[in-house]
């Protein structure tokens, strides 16, 4: 290829300051999610780094010709720095300045020691096809769409610049010594140098699109569920409930409705304050995402209020599993401040066979008989078909 492996390596140092400055602006605005602020750091000490090694000349100072690789090499471990981060683990920063100085080392060691070109180049490839590749398996990560697609992307991306790499150091090990020089022209250098720089593109795009794909599933689960408890809101619920409800409209299968309600909950609030309710209620959220099936939907209703649609359940079963929770909830201790609070619930039930597919007819006949299991003195449930 006839291309000028400098004017390649400026090119992708431009890229990397470009990826920097696009994800600096980023991390500004978004500053709640993690890892953008090591990428824009890693995208800069990558760019300088590369743009001053084009540069380089052995009239240079020590300090200076050393640094840069060490500057170059720590920009590769921010990215993998800021992939921990982003999966929301800790940063082990260490990591970052061990590869820098381990190339900074053997740049020097091999370079200027032993003046052998050849094994600066392999061996520095080599440990960027190391970095890449543990940068690709960290982002193997289980994720649902559209973060998955760019959990993919970008892991291929590090991959395609690992094997670059890779392919880049046996290309220069089978070739003789003096036919290596840090620009080396050669047949393929140039070729694995673009590939490469393409694939750092292409890192740095999906570095963007994991942001951005995080931001719209954060931006979605504050709109469909509750942030206290982490069950579904609402409106959410109603969505997903009038969706099962026209399904068993044409299936003929029971749906059912369960109205739970933690007694005496504003006493709680009075005496141990309202962090202490909150508790209380994130505890009953947890309880009641144990007992259903993945089927059911669960959502906070109102204040402390909770509501469950059973999936193909008549009124008995989903009185069975009130009673259940009633009784775990009843056994359950809340420990806050050395203190161990305990609270009970009331619940009503209603089920569609009996009183039909509307939902706010539903909603509202498991309320009625929520009222009654409040009247009747709390801690217990009742049917709306009792009342019928
Ligand atoms: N801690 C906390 N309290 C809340 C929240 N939402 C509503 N509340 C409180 O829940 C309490 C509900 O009180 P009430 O409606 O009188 O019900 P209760 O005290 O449970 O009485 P019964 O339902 O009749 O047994 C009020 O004090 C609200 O301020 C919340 O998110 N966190």
């Amino acid at each position: 290829m006839n291309l000028d492996v400098r004017t390649i390596m400026l090119m992708w140092s431009g890229i990397n300051l470009l990826g920097a400055g696009m994800m600096a602006l980023i991390s500004f605005h978004a500053d709640n999610i993690k890892g953008a602020r090591q990428w824009a750091l890693g995208h800069c000490c990558m760019g300088i780094g590369i743009f001053t090694s084009t540069q380089m000349s052995p009239e240079w100072p020590v300090w200076i010709i050393a640094s840069v690789p060490f500057i170059t090499g720590c920009g590769f471990g921010l990215l993998f720095n800021g992939i921990e981060a982003f999966k929301g683990k800790t940063c082990h920063y260490w990591i970052t300045v061990w590869i820098g100085g381990q190339m900074m080392l053997q740049s020097l060691w091999l370079g200027m020691v032993h003046d052998n070109i050849r094994m600066v180049v392999a061996s520095n490839s080599l440990l960027v096809c190391v970095i890449f590749a543990a940068c690709a398996v960290s982002l193997r990560v289980k994720a649902t769409q559209p973060l998955k697609t760019a959990y993919r992307l970008a892991a291929a991306s590090f991959s395609f610049v690992a094997l670059m790499s890779l392919l880049r150091a046996i290309n220069i090990l089978l070739k003789p010594a003096e036919d290596i020089t840090l620009f080396a022209q050669g047949n393929v250098n140039p070729v694995f140098l673009v590939l490469g720089g393409l694939s750092q593109l292409c890192i740095s795009l999906s570095l963007v699109l994991l942001i951005t794909f995080r931001l719209v599933s954060d931006l979605r689960e504050q709109a469909t569920h509750d942030s206290l408890t982490g069950t579904l809101n609402r409106r959410s619920f109603e969505d997903e409930s009038r969706r099962l409800l026209a399904r068993a409209t044409r299936t003929g299968d029971a749906m059912s409705i369960i109205m739970i309600d933690v007694d005496f909950f504003k006493h709680v609030n009075d005496k141990h304050g309202h962090q202490a309710g909150d508790e209380v209620l994130r505890r009953l959220a947890a309880l009641l995402q144990t007992v259903i099936r993945s089927e059911d939907c669960l959502a906070r209703y109102g204040g402390e209020e909770f509501c469950i649609l059973l999936a193909g359940t008549n009124e008995q079963g989903a009185a069975l599993l009130a009673e259940r929770v009633r009784l775990l909830y009843a056994d359950l201790r809340v420990a806050w401040k050395g203190e161990s609070l305990q609270c009970t619930l009331s619940a009503g039930v209603a089920d569609s066979l009996l009183v039909g597919t509307d939902l706010a007819t539903l909603v509202d006949a498991a309320d009625q008989a929520l009222y009654r299991a409040k009247n009747a003195g709390r801690n217990c449930i009742a049917l709306h078909s009792d009342s019928v």
